[in-house]
């Protein structure tokens, strides 16, 4: 019996591929299709590298010019490829690589060993520059201190900096040294580091992302490296003809092969719980969702039972249905329904035969007149705005699932600003009790109502005759405690139940804040962070935090989040607030901006770009005056947001930019939605969200 050797790709080899010109492209994904096949051919002739500092790394030759670089170890039947090019810079390339194993977390590491030498040189000169240049006589500043002083060398390791780059990090003594190293090291060990220069300990950053450091160690055995989550960020084993074909053909598409750890060990196996993971915008909550989704389907959806994964707004619904048939077999996509929770909620009533509609906006139609013929009951006697009622209905009476007087007279208020006498909500409750009597006249509902109302028919009936086998949620924080509690109603308490992803950041519904402890849904012990941004440049990140930075950002339960832990795995220019004289200015700047970005861009290269304006009216009125220069625009919908459209410019309101991500983006708004951030909160959240959803560049227009 004979063992086929195993065949990895890495993500530098994808990386180039896609840089690869046109000619060469075949080519090198026929060569790569017939190495995986066989890497022991004997039409393979692996020429040892001059100079390699790794001599595992050999050399292939694909035509005259162009060489493949393969790591083929001398113990072990492991064969990686690793990267493609001209002769020339093929060798240099892999002159000074090294693929190693890290002692202490086992996993496969590529070390640029150059840097560390060039690093000690720059020290070395430095150092003598310093030397010759101090005046004697004057008092020199002392020296910063190192910021890993205190940590072994195993401690670091086991944070995943690579053993050969523990002089280099040993002597970081800022975040911005360490930023200078990010592109060196392997994503786990940028991460741990700013994690321990945030204030966290090596051991709590272990916990969090359940690295064990406890096992030996084989550090010549690639085959075990490869298993391990860290490897698996970087290098996928490719078994057969398809899965090759299928990751060389959309090698950009990295989230689909290269998980990055946390979001690895998240995805697969069995959780005993509710699972709640919190990240900033762009850390790859959606794509994690995914993939868990996926693993689900696979592997826990058995019997006909099915995974529901479900978001707040149906763009994303519809935009996550797409990116999952990319990701899955049809098979497993037969055992996904992905559906927004108000499309579920619809569906529910029409298969039920229940008749209502449902209210989602009190200024229209029936809602509207059912609400005026309310309030016209409310006692006069109370002095208290029209805005009171409609805001203790939806944050008090319809949040909290208030449907007796006596409930209400021992609500929770808080935060509510308005202290009621208990004498005062007598007087209040009428209004609201009329309100609903109004729309059930009509045969209307407020959603609020309807989640309860279904939650309480499913809990009689027992969740799981609904047939899912675990359901997963996207856009958590815009879920009220309603929507909360029908979540938790839709499905039996039991392992892999439910599987939250959301930011605090971003909820931009801001009456639907929730506690998910009070909505039944137990997380403790089983809640995870993700701190990577892997779509915002950290310039735009930082400017996008900058804006929240005096608003209180909750964790979707009863605690807080905060933003000093989050980075961006990418930089580039820091975007520009500027003020404006109004509409026809911002349209200028706007246009400017997006020539700027179309005269720099590459010529294979199309950027996206959106402008993201704070309502519909001044986001058609920017539209036109983009179409008078010459651009072309399409705006988002809720029916589509055109992710297909080339060559256009996209034009959303800040809320139907949410989840999507563009190259550059232009924010439009109101001089006043930077106001006093404890008045402005929700508008602030807004700005976050539009602008991280750029991933290159972006403006901010004050107008
Ligand atoms: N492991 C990964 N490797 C490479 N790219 C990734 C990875 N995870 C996510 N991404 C990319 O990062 C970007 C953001 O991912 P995603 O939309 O999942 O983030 P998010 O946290 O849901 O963002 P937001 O909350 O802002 O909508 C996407 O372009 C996605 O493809």
């Amino acid at each position: 019996m004979s063992f086929k050797p195993k065949v990895a790709l890495a993500q530098d080899f994808l990386l180039q591929l896609a840089r690869l010109p046109v000619s060469m492209h075949a080519k090198v994904m026929k060569w790569a299709i017939q190495f995986q096949a066989d890497p022991t051919s004997s039409g393979i002739n692996y020429e040892n590298i001059n100079g390699a500092r790794d001599p595992n790394l050999k050399s292939v030759r694909l035509d005259k010019d162009w060489r493949g670089i393969v790591f083929k170890p001398s113990k072990g039947d492991v064969y990686v490829l690793l990267y493609v090019d001209h002769h020339d810079d093929a060798y240099r390339w892999a002159e000074n690589r090294k693929l190693t194993i890290n002692p202490v977390t086992g996993a496969m590491q590529m070390v640029m060993l150059e840097h560390v030498a060039e690093q000690e040189a720059d020290r070395g000169a430095l150092e003598q520059n310093a030397s010759e240049y101090a005046a004697p006589t004057q008092s020199v500043e002392p020296a910063p201190s190192p910021l890993f002083g205190e940590l072994s060398d195993t401690e670091l390791m086991s944070l995943g900096v690579p053993e050969e780059l523990l002089p280099v990090v040993r002597k970081i003594s800022s975040e911005e040294a360490l930023d200078a190293l990010q592109p060196r090291l392997p994503a786990e060990a940028y991460e741990g580091l700013f994690l321990v220069a945030a204030g966290d300990s090596v051991s709590q950053v272990l916990q969090a992302r359940e690295t064990r450091v406890d096992q030996a160690i084989d550090t010549s055995d690639f085959v075990a490296a490869l298993a391990t989550a860290e490897s698996q960020s970087r290098f996928v084993v490719v078994d057969d003809d398809e899965a090759m074909q299928a990751i060389m053909n959309a090698p950009l598409a990295q989230w689909r092969v290269f998980l990055h750890p946390t979001q690895n060990k998240l995805a697969r196996g069995d959780r005993s719980g509710p699972v709640r993971v919190l990240g900033g915008a762009g850390t790859g909550k959606t794509v994690l969702a995914m993939h868990r989704a996926k693993w689900l389907a696979e592997n826990r959806a058995l019997g006909g039972k099915k995974v529901l994964f479900t978001t707040f707004t149906r763009n994303l619904a519809l935009d996550i249905e797409e990116n999952l048939k990319t990701l899955c077999s049809a098979d497993t996509m037969a055992k996904i329904e992905v559906k927004n929770l108000d499309a579920w909620v619809g569906g529910f009533m029409r298969a039920r035969k229940l008749e209502h509609r449902i209210v989602y906006d009190r200024k229209q139609d029936g809602a509207l007149q059912a609400w005026q013929a309310a309030l016209a009951t409310k006692d006069a006697t109370l002095d208290l705005p029209d805005s009171f009622y409609s805001d203790e209905l939806e944050q008090v009476v319809l949040a909290q699932g208030l449907t007796t007087l006596d409930q209400y007279r021992t609500a929770r208020r808080v935060g509510r600003g308005v202290i009621l006498s208990r004498a005062k909500r007598d007087a209040v409750w009428p209004v609201f009790e009329e309100y609903r009597g109004q729309l059930a006249s009509r045969k209307l509902k407020e959603v609020d109502d309807a989640y309860r109302e279904i939650a309480e028919m499913i809990a009689i009936e027992q969740g799981s005759q609904l047939g899912y086998a675990a359901i997963v949620i996207d856009e958590t924080q815009d879920f009220g405690p309603q929507a909360l509690k029908l979540l938790r109603a839709m499905i039996a308490h039991g392992p892999n139940d439910l599987f939250f992803v959301g930011d605090g950041h971003q909820r931009i519904y801001s009456r639907n804040r929730a506690a998910m402890s009070r909505c039944g849904i137990d997380i403790r012990g089983r809640s995870r962070k993700l701190y990577l941004n892997y779509r915002t440049t950290d310039e735009i990140r930082r400017q996008a935090v900058a804006l929240l930075e005096a608003c209180e950002i909750d964790d979707l339960d009863d605690g807080h989040d905060e933003s000093k832990r989050y980075k961006s795995l990418s930089h580039g220019p820091a975007p520009e607030v500027r003020m404006t004289s109004g509409l026809e200015e911002a349209a200028r700047v706007t246009i400017a901006f997006i020539q700027q970005w179309r005269s720099v861009q590459a010529e294979n290269e199309s950027l996206s770009f959106c402008v993201v304006s704070y309502s519909e009216k001044s986001r058609d009125a920017l539209g036109q005056q983009l179409q008078s220069a010459g651009i072309a625009s399409v705006p988002i919908t809720a029916q589509s947001n055109h992710a297909d459209a080339r060559n256009v410019v996209h034009l959303a309101t800040m809320h139907r930019a949410k989840g999507l991500e563009f190259d550059c983006v232009i924010v439009v708004a109101p001089e006043n939605y930077l106001g006093p951030a404890e008045e402005t909160a929700g508008q602030r959240r807004l700005l976050y969200v539009a602008l991280t959803r750029a991933k290159r560049g972006a403006l901010l227009l004050q107008v």
